[in-house]
């Protein structure tokens, strides 16, 4: 039976409507600070330790029954047997016919995957084979990494890809950098505009630069475009071997050999690109932080999976976490949430959100193709703090909509420079609170209504290890969402039709033909050429 045919839709759940007549009936007006008032319990009841991260929700507006009724919502609409579905390799991304696996990646070489449900006998026995596809490639990434690493004569690795291919690996090589053996230094080129390639090439060498071509497809124009000129920069720049200063991260390999790469690492089409950087695409991570370091990150993924594939639903922190986000969206209509994490190498952390929340739950129809009467994807977007504490907070203090903000916090640094770390745990602390709390009796411009949710994600330490679990926490809470809305969290048609009309207007900024064009782009397209 087709997946979607098996799964009711949540607003065909009796925990929806028992939701909306909950929130109609008081929970829009939960206040938080009579909350902990009568509850002393509350942080308690509402914060939970999973692997690597705590989690603190005791700050969002929910009490036990909203809680439990999510929940039942989670139960009703088949959350944990699509979980299972996906961990059993099941064909879950069905407008694309394939599997959803990037789980699989991190997955331990030792372990054999186990079978929740009956039906997913026959699936695991091709995943069994392809965890063995993943451990061969990951070792012969890893080994290559390794050699790269021990090579000074090359000073520069420059990753050109873009989106997944992109964000996932220079989020991570930040966020990890304490971690980059010194000796060299990264690059990301992903966009089009020449500027930036362009801004980088006069700083290398060919003799002492590597490329590594970053693209699931091997077909996106603005890599393809970025690689070709990398390419005729190292030619004209006497550059001769191409086996040595290439290498292409690729599920379409004879593309890469097409292009005349002849040093390829490739991964399954059961990858979606922003699930990617734990595949061949996380080989910037790895010449950066090394072999270990990246299996480190791996193993920190893997403790989320586990927890995630395991745990019962009310203890589970991506079920709660993505419950959480279909209360706020759907029920108390709130349309973003405000990423703030107070750590520096963890800046590139709301971008890479961005794509993985937005390109994969930003749709409008269902499994089967109907239109939703419910909204999806929030809109994600944020800096690290404190630095948006002297730029938007003020809309999020005091501004006419309510915007969930998700916190994260590391507890040690990893630099001795005295003050610093204490000021800026103060900030998170403070902002939170301030949220919540909120100032009454100053009134006017200067009264803070506070009652303003937030999430708060600590980790000790920043590692390979946590990073890792932090990022598959944010994947699973994405697929949870994903999975109570009923809709396909893996495919991303979204952005084909851009794609297309770019490729028939590209020709015409030459010639100047604006025919069948509309006025507007007509108009833009005549002053652009
Ligand atoms: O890795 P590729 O195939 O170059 O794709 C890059 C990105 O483009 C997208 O397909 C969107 O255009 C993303 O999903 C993907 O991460």
């Amino acid at each position: 039976m087709a997946l979607h045919l098996e799964r009711v839709r949540c607003d065909a759940a009796p925990a929806w409507v028992e939701l909306k007549d909950l929130y109609a009936e008081g929970a829009s007006a939960f206040d938080l600070r009579k909350a902990f008032a009568t509850d002393p319990q509350r942080f308690q009841s509402f914060s939970q330790q999973a692997p690597h991260v705590f989690a603190d929700l005791s700050k969002n507006l929910i009490d036990e029954a909203t809680q439990g009724l999510l929940l039942e919502l989670a139960e009703q609409t088949g959350l944990a047997q699509h979980r299972d579905a996906m961990f059993a390799g099941e064909k879950i991304n069905t407008t694309e016919q394939r599997a959803v696996m990037h789980w699989l990646l991190r997955y331990p070489q030792e372990k054999r995957p186990v079978a929740q449900v009956e039906s997913a006998r026959d699936a695991l026995k091709n995943v069994a084979n392809e965890l063995a596809e993943v451990h061969t490639t990951l070792d012969a990434m890893l080994a290559y990494a390794e050699k790269l690493r021990a090579d000074a004569a090359i000073t520069d690795v420059v990753n050109i890809g873009i989106g997944g291919s992109d964000l996932g690996p220079q989020m991570a090589v930040l966020a990890l950098d304490s971690f980059v053996t010194p000796g060299k230094r990264f690059h990301f080129i992903s966009n089009v505009d020449g500027h930036e390639l362009a801004a980088l090439l006069p700083r290398l060498k060919p003799e002492s630069t590597l490329f590594l071509i970053a693209s699931k497809t091997f077909t996106t124009a603005e890599t393809m475009t970025n690689a070709r000129s990398a390419k005729a920069w190292f030619e004209a720049g006497g550059g001769k071997d191409i086996a040595r200063h290439f290498a292409a991260l690729t599920t379409n390999v004879e593309a890469a050999k097409a292009f005349g790469i002849a040093t390829t690492f490739g991964f399954w089409d059961w990858v979606g690109g922003r699930y990617s950087m734990w595949s061949a695409i996380g080989l910037p991570i790895a010449i950066a932080i090394g072999a270990q370091g990246f299996r480190e990150f791996l193993a920190g993924a893997h403790a989320m999976d586990e927890h995630f594939r395991t745990a019962p639903l009310a203890e589970n922190l991506p079920v709660r976490l993505g419950l959480l986000d279909v209360w706020y969206r759907n029920f108390h209509g709130f349309t973003s949430r405000s990423i703030a994490p107070y750590h520096s190498a963890l800046r590139r952390l709301p971008a890479y959100l961005q794509q993985l929340e937005m390109e994969s739950n930003g749709k409008q129809v269902d499994l089967a193709g109907r239109p939703l009467p419910y909204g999806t994807s929030p809109v994600l977007w944020g800096e690290p703090g404190t630095n948006g504490q002297h730029a938007y907070f003020q809309m999020l203090h005091q501004g006419t909509d309510v915007v969930p903000v998700e916190f994260v916090a590391v507890k040690k640094a990893r630099h001795t420079l005295p003050g610093h770390h204490p000021a800026l745990l103060a900030n998170v602390l403070a902002q939170a609170q301030a949220l919540m709390v909120g100032k009454a009796d100053a009134g006017g411009h200067r009264n803070f209504p506070g009652n303003r949710p937030s999430t708060f994600l600590v980790l000790e330490e920043l590692t390979p290890e946590s990073f890792g679990a932090l990022i598959a926490l944010q994947e699973h809470r994405v697929f949870v969402s994903g999975a109570v809305w009923c809709i396909n969290s893996f495919d991303q048609w979204g952005v084909e039709l851009g794609k297309v009309l770019a490729k028939d207007i590209e020709p015409r900024l030459k010639s100047g033909d604006v025919a069948g064009l509309d006025g507007s782009t007509a108009g833009l397209l005549a002053r652009l050429s």
